[in-house]
């Protein structure tokens, strides 16, 4: 693997003295960009995703566009299931829906072995395509869902609040659903690990849905999988742990070999450092919502997010993914904030 010019994000997962904090956003990839949303219209997420060409320039547009100091690989977390011959469909205005959702232990037993890099060759084309397109520029982040966020869609078949027919699941059929659990997880390690090897240069696993469990239900459904990729991939990669509303796990998930963890904006900075003992890096944790402030407040909150984490050990980035209806100047404003801090 080779060193991008800028490795800033690099150097920031491996603890070492930066000028400033590396900066990117969650879900840059597409939403809020106009060229994105013109290829929006001719093609369906599917056809974007899976066709190398496409995915590429997708992921690089932000790169070009708004200038942050890493790329993120446009796919989604939802191929997991659907390499699994779970069919995923995206609805426009919707979101991702699977009409055959599991519900029963046998259907679980059902899920076929795949080999997923055969499953899954269209990402590892992008990959080799992204790579050579951002020409050592900026290094490329490869990404998963969590195995409790992938559950949720597998069983839930839909997007939800509160994923009660997920978590029915899990609470009636805790073997099955650690069966899952752990199906998913083998199929994840395997799929990372191959990102690894075409050469992405970090790995972040989205637990979006982590805070829908109780303390107690987190450490049973969600932290024993996440600790599990982390300990097949930190030897290769640098690994990030993002789990939304999880900050009552911090504390635990400081001590998973990972590089740096995810914060959402519903914790201070201090605490985030209080509770992982000033020792792992942070990222996070602006309010996506508040791009929508006129743009000296982002400049001002920008700058005020970063005296309170300190320039060591942290990455700027949001708290969760960029909301389509975000003006780009306005997502600019942010990521050039964060470089002229200082
Ligand atoms: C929970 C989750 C999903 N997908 C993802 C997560 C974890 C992060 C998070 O919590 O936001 C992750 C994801 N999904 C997508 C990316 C690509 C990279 C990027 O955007 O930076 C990434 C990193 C593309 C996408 N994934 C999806 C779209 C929109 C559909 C489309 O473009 O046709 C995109 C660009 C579809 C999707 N996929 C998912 C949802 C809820 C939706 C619908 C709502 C929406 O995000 O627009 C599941």
């Amino acid at each position: 693997m080779t060193t991008p010019k800028n490795d800033l994000f690099l150097k920031a997962l491996r603890g070492e003295k930066v000028e400033r904090p590396p900066v990117w956003m969650m879900r840059q990839a597409g939403r809020y960009l106009p060229d994105f949303m013109k290829l929006k219209e001719k093609y369906s997420f599917f056809e974007r995703a899976e066709n190398p060409e496409l995915a590429t320039e997708i992921t690089v547009m932000p790169i070009h566009q708004v200038g942050p100091d890493a790329a993120i690989l446009f796919s989604d977390i939802l191929v997991i299931p659907q390499a699994l011959d779970v069919e995923v469909q995206m609805v426009p205005g919707k979101g991702p829906y699977l009409p055959q959702p599991i519900r029963t232990p046998e259907q679980v037993d059902a899920l076929p072995e795949i080999d997923v890099k055969d499953r899954l060759h269209y990402v590892y084309s992008a990959i080799d395509l992204t790579l050579e397109a951002l020409e050592n520029e900026v290094p490329l982040i490869g990404f998963a869902g969590s195995p409790w966020t992938i559950l949720c869609y597998m069983v839930e078949g839909q997007g939800s609040k509160t994923f009660d027919k997920a978590k029915e699941f899990c609470f009636a059929h805790p073997e099955a659903a650690h069966k899952l659990l752990q199906k998913i997880t083998d199929v994840t390690i395997a799929y990372l690990r191959h990102k690894q090897e075409r050469g992405v240069h970090a790995i972040q696993v989205f637990d979006s849905w982590g805070g829908l469990l109780s303390p107690e239900d987190y450490r049973t459904f969600s932290l024993p999988y996440i600790q599990q990729i982390t300990e097949a991939l930190h030897e290769h990669t640098p690994v990030i742990a993002f789990a939304k509303g999880c900050w009552f796990a911090l504390e635990e998930m400081s001590q998973m070999p990972v590089s740096a963890l995810g914060v959402d904006w519903t914790i201070s900075p201090q605490m985030a450092r209080e509770f992982t003992s000033f020792h792992t890096t942070l990222q996070g944790n602006f309010d996506p919502a508040r791009l929508l402030s006129p743009i000296p407040e982002i400049e001002r909150l920008t700058k005020q997010m970063i005296d309170e984490f300190g320039t060591y050990k942290y990455i700027a980035n949001l708290g969760h993914g960029i909301l389509p209806n975000i003006p780009v100047d306005h997502a600019k404003a942010f990521i050039n904030a964060v470089k002229n801090y200082g």
